[in-house]
């Protein structure tokens, strides 16, 4: 995994700006027009102080001259004003659609990177880079575009007309020049420091907000409110400090920059009056020489706002290509190449084998997949010292189910883990009818898998589409089978839009069983070759479940199955069952064999049978009562 960006070394210059190049690219039209624009929207404001001289020094000579110098005049402003609309149009055209590129990149990337960096990164962490540090490009770039690079050439342009019209006069300016630089450097240099720690503090606040407010509940029920906002006191007080310290640089800046120019332009009045009183210039041309100073001193000024912005800009555009150097999965889909951003369109992504299984497969056309542990063996990256699991070989029949049973902690949803190919073996392989999993396209391989987890995810949409979501081209015929399958509509029946109930985020209107069954209903619509339950029935009730586990023998009886579970019932209809303890596998077989042969195994389905013969006295005794 690639450095942390969290650690990564601050990066001191702006050449990280040079990686957008890629962005724009694909835009050369686009970028051609707008400099076109941007170039004669700065060469007719070079133009206008030409005309005051005019009307200066040959306008009041004649009512004719006045006339056509005020035509002039008028057509000259309002080319400007229709270049520099232009230039602003497309600068924003421009600049928004590079950060949507950038910003759907990133996005696209993220969900191909593996489970190890959303271990180690926080999920608020990448929602705000997503979120401000976009913000700070999209309007940065617009601005740099829109005003701040035509600064650069008006600049230019209105020192060598000041050279031109009056040279003696560029003295002051010359001495104030370096002062300027330096002073523009120094702030740029300081706002780009505490902008880019601004963005961290930043970036841990949301993470700090969204972990809250998604534990809301476990925060409420533990009373840790005064907690939780002192923390997010501190937080705000750090941001703060980092805005209060780069807004007292640029004060300072603005302050330095606009008395040196000032002093600049006085000292250029004084010295163009006397050559004025001497007779040795016009008022016209003295005119021109301070409307072309005035224009020079607004352009630094609108420079030295572009080193800041530029500097914002490339804390921003350091973040966010972070994201991007993380690898992604190991034989994961085809990632949008960022040099090449007609790759970013929908058609382009995750090309990889898409064609190796339909979508929508046909369950007839298919066959039970043949499974194979050989000598696995894996430790967490986060934690490497202590092994998850260790040396494990096992061959599941097609068709086999195969029920893993061992206590918390055992391995057995690193098992499965390993198998959805989220995390790599540290040892061995494991085969899919005879073939490598990792030699499959990452896509083809979770194809042919459906899990049902503990915790199962559920979407802030209806009921339908979080089932839908497993195969979307399934017809409605497909979806109340499955729904009725996994007793999906024994509750969604009552409630007014029956399956199109909306479910709230994460699900939150619905119980931890109903979320189950919703998530036993994508498996079966997905109709796998391979069906990992991992303890898909521990928040049912026991009528549900039995209901459940008569769909769910319909479903496995087809099909390749590996069970976690905890219950006997589920246990014993499996064909073998294999026992893991610490990572281990120490026992394989029957149900009948393992009582005799394993002691662990013994000893486990004891508590289990007195766990459940509890829990039916207690079932029974409330019934009663
Ligand atoms: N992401 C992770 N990083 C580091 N260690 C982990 C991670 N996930 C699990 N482990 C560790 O790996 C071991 C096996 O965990 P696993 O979740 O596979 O157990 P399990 O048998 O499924 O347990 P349970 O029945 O409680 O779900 C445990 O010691 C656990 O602490």
């Amino acid at each position: 995994m690639a450095q942390n960006p969290w650690q990564r070394p601050v990066n001191k210059n702006l050449w990280v700006l040079w990686k957008l190049k890629p962005f724009l690219r694909s835009r050369l039209l686009l970028l051609s027009a707008y400099l076109l624009a941007m170039l004669f929207s700065a060469a007719a404001s070079l133009v206008l102080p030409q005309g005051a001289r005019f009307i200066l020094d040959k306008g009041f000579h004649s009512y004719q001259a006045l006339l056509w110098i005020s035509i002039a005049l008028l057509l000259l402003g309002m080319f400007t004003v229709a270049m520099r609309g232009l230039r602003d149009g497309l600068a924003t055209w421009l600049g928004q659609g590079v950060v949507a590129d950038l910003r759907t990149a990133v996005f696209s990337h993220a969900l191909h990177l593996p489970a190890i960096f959303y271990e180690t990164f926080r999920t608020g962490e990448v929602i705000s880079r997503l979120s401000s540090d976009v913000t700070i490009l999209r309007f940065g770039l617009t601005g740099v575009l829109g005003r701040s690079l035509q600064s650069g050439i008006t600049l230019i342009g209105a020192l060598v007309m000041m050279l031109v019209t009056m040279p003696q006069l560029l003295i002051p300016g010359l001495i104030a020049l370096p002062l300027l630089v330096f002073v523009n450097l120094r702030s740029g240099r300081l706002q780009r420091g505490y902008s880019r720690k601004e963005q961290d503090y930043l970036a841990d606040l949301s993470a700090h907000t969204e972990e809250s407010i998604n534990g809301i509940r476990v925060i409420q029920a533990l009373t840790l409110e005064p907690q939780t906002e002192t923390r997010y006191r501190q937080d705000i007080r750090l941001l703060l400090g980092q805005v209060w310290a780069r807004v007292k640089v640029q004060s300072w800046s603005t302050f330095l920059t606009g008395s040196l120019v000032f002093l600049a332009l006085s000292a250029m009045l004084y010295l163009g009056g006397l050559a004025v009183l001497e007779k040795q210039v016009g008022m016209g041309v003295l005119a021109a020489f301070l409307l072309y100073a005035l224009m020079a001193a607004t352009s630094l000024a609108s420079l030295g706002e572009l080193w800041g912005s530029m500097s914002r800009l490339a804390g921003a555009t350091e973040r966010l290509l972070a994201l991007l150097d993380e690898p992604v999965e190991h034989g994961g889909a085809a990632l949008p190449d960022i040099r090449n951003p007609a790759a970013l369109k929908p058609e382009f992504v995750a090309p990889d084998g898409a064609g190796d299984f339909p979508a929508t497969p046909a369950f007839s056309l298919r066959y039970p997949a043949r499974l194979t542990l050989e000598h696995v063996a894996f430790r967490y990256p986060s934690r490497p010292d202590v092994p998850a699991i260790t040396d494990i070989s096992l061959d599941v029949e097609p068709g086999e189910t195969v029920a893993f049973v061992g206590a918390s902690g055992a391995g057995k949803s690193t098992v499965f883990s390993l198998l959805m190919r989220h995390y790599q073996p540290s040892e061995g392989r494991i085969l899919l009818d005879g073939t490598a999993i990792d030699a499959m396209p990452l896509r083809s391989l979770r194809q042919q898998l459906a899990v049902v987890p503990q915790h199962p995810v559920i979407f802030s949409m209806s009921i339908a589409e979080n089932i839908m979501m497993a195969r979307p081209d399934a017809d409605e015929a497909a979806l109340q089978a499955a729904v009725h399958a996994a007793r999906v509509d024994e509750f969604s029946d009552r409630l007014e839009a029956r399956l199109q109930t909306h479910v709230g985020e994460k699900g939150v209107t619905l119980s931890g069983g109903q979320r189950q069954r919703i998530a036993i209903a994508r498996a079966i619509l997905r109709n796998p070759r391979v069906l990992i339950l991992d303890e898909a029935t521990s928040a049912l009730d026991a009528e549900n479940e039995r209901l459940i586990q008569e769909a769910l023998a319909n479903l496995t009886a087809q099909r390749t199955t590996l069970v976690a579970a905890h219950r006997l019932a589920t246990i014993v209809h499996a064909s073998r069952i294999a026992v893991l303890d610490q990572g281990r596998l120490i026992g394989l077989g029957s149900h009948e064999d393992l009582l005799v042969s394993c002691p662990t195994y013994r000893q486990f389905a004891e508590l289990q049978r007195l766990h459940e013969q509890s829990s039916e006295l207690a079932v029974t005794s409330k019934k009663r009562a």
